[in-house]
C-alpha cells in the first residue's frame, strides 16, 4: 500500500517493536510505519516467515529487522528487550499484536485450553509490557505502547478464552496507561473488527460473511485500515491520548452477542 494519509518522514527517527509482525495486521503495521520513516523491529515464533516478510519490506526501502521470539516464554522476552538494547540502544513504540485462539463452546474448552490462549493473549502482552517499560525508564526515554485486541460486544461465543483475555489487557491498558504515565509512556489499544488476513483461515467464511453484513460499515477490514488507526495513535497526533481503546471494526461493537461466531 502507498499511503498518502499522513505527512512522509513523520516517524523519521523513531523505532517501533511490533509483535506477530511478519503477517496479516502485523505486517500491515510494519509496511506502513516503515513507510512513514520508522525503524521496524518484527517479532514472531517462526523465523522463516519473520525473514521473508523483512526481505520485502527492504524491497520496498523500509528500515526492518527481525528477532524470533515466543511472547510466552518469559527468559525469551528478557533477552529479547537485552538484544534490543544492545543492538539500537532501545526502541519508542512497542505493539502488542501477536495474538489469537482457538473457537469452541465453553463446555469444550480445559483448563489448559482456557489457559493457553490467556497465556498468549495476556500473560504474554504483559511479559512485552513490562520489559519495554522497564527498558525505557532505565534508560531515562519516553515511549508508547499499542495493545491490539478485539472487538468484545457484551461477550464472545465461542471464544470465552479470547474474550476474558482482551478484556483483561483492556483494563491493562488503562491501569498501565496510570501508573505509567508519570514515566512519559502512553498506553492505548486498538479492537479489530474482523479484518482480512490468512488469520481468518480458521474461520467458517459463510459465517464471517454473514457477521460482517450485519455491520452499519457492511464489509470486511483491511489490515491497512488498522495500521492507519496505529500511525495515528504513534504520530505527534497522538500525544495526549492514553488509556483508551479504539474501535476499528465497522460498527460491530454496536452489536450484541448474538451475531457473533459460535465455535
Ligand atoms: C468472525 C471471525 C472473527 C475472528 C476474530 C479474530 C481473529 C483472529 O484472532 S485472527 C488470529 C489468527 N491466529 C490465531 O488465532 C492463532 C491460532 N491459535 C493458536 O495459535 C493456538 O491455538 C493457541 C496459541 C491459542 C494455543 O496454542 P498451544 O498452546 O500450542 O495449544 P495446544 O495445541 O498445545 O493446545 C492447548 C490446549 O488447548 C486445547 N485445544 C486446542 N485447540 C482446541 C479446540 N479447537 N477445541 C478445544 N480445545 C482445543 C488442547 O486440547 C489443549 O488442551 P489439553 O488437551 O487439555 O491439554
Ligand atoms: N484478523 C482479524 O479479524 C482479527 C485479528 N485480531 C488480532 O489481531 C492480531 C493479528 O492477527 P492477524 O494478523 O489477523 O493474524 P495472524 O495469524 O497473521 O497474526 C498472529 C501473529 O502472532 C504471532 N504469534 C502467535 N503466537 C505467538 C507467540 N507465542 N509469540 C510470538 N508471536 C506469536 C504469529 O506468528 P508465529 O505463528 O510465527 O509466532 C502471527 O504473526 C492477533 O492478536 C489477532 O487475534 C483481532 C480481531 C480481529
Amino acid at each position: 500500500m502507498k499511503q498518502e494519509i499522513f505527512a512522509p518522514g513523520l516517524l523519521t527517527g523513531k523505532s517501533v517493536l511490533i509483535t506477530g509482525g511478519g503477517t496479516g495486521i502485523g505486517l500491515a503495521m510494519a509496511q506502513l510505519l516503515g513507510e512513514l520513516g520508522a525503524h521496524v523491529i518484527l517479532v514472531a515464533r517462526t523465523a522463516e516467515t519473520l525473514e521473508e516478510a523483512v526481505t520485502k519490506l527492504h524491497t520496498e526501502h523500509i528500515s526492518a529487522d527481525c528477532i524470533p521470539v515466543n511472547i510466552r516464554e518469559e527468559q525469551e522476552v528478557t533477552e529479547l528487550f537485552d538484544t534490543v538494547s544492545a543492538k539500537w540502544g532501545g526502541c519508542d513504540f512497542l505493539i502488542n499484536n501477536a495474538g489469537g485462539q482457538f473457537t469452541a463452546q465453553a463446555l469444550n474448552i480445559s483448563a489448559n485450553g482456557f489457559r493457553s490462549v490467556v497465556d498468549l493473549n495476556l500473560q504474554g502482552t504483559w511479559q512485552m509490557s513490562s520489559a519495554f517499560a522497564r527498558m525505557l525508564i532505565e534508560k531515562g526515554r519516553v515511549g508508547r505502547i499499542i495493545n491490539i485486541v478485539l472487538c468484545l460486544q457484551s461477550g464472545v461465543p465461542g471464544m470465552v478464552h479470547a474474550g476474558a483475555a482482551r478484556a483483561g489487557v483492556m483494563n491493562m491498558t488503562k491501569t498501565l496507561a496510570y501508573e505509567w504515565g508519570e514515566h512519559g509512556i502512553l498506553v492505548n489499544a486498538i479492537a479489530p473488527g474482523t479484518i482480512a488476513t490468512s488469520g481468518l483461515k480458521q474461520y467458517n467464511t459463510d459465517q464471517i460473511q454473514k457477521g460482517v453484513s450485519r455491520l452499519p460499515v457492511s464489509r470486511i477490514g483491511r489490515a491497512d485500515e488498522i495500521a492507519m488507526a496505529a500511525a495515528y495513535l504513534l504520530s505527534p497526533a497522538g500525544s495526549y491520548i492514553t488509556g483508551t481503546t479504539l474501535e476499528v471494526d465497522g460498527g460491530e461493537h454496536l452489536l450484541g452477542a448474538s451475531d457473533q461466531i459460535k465455535g
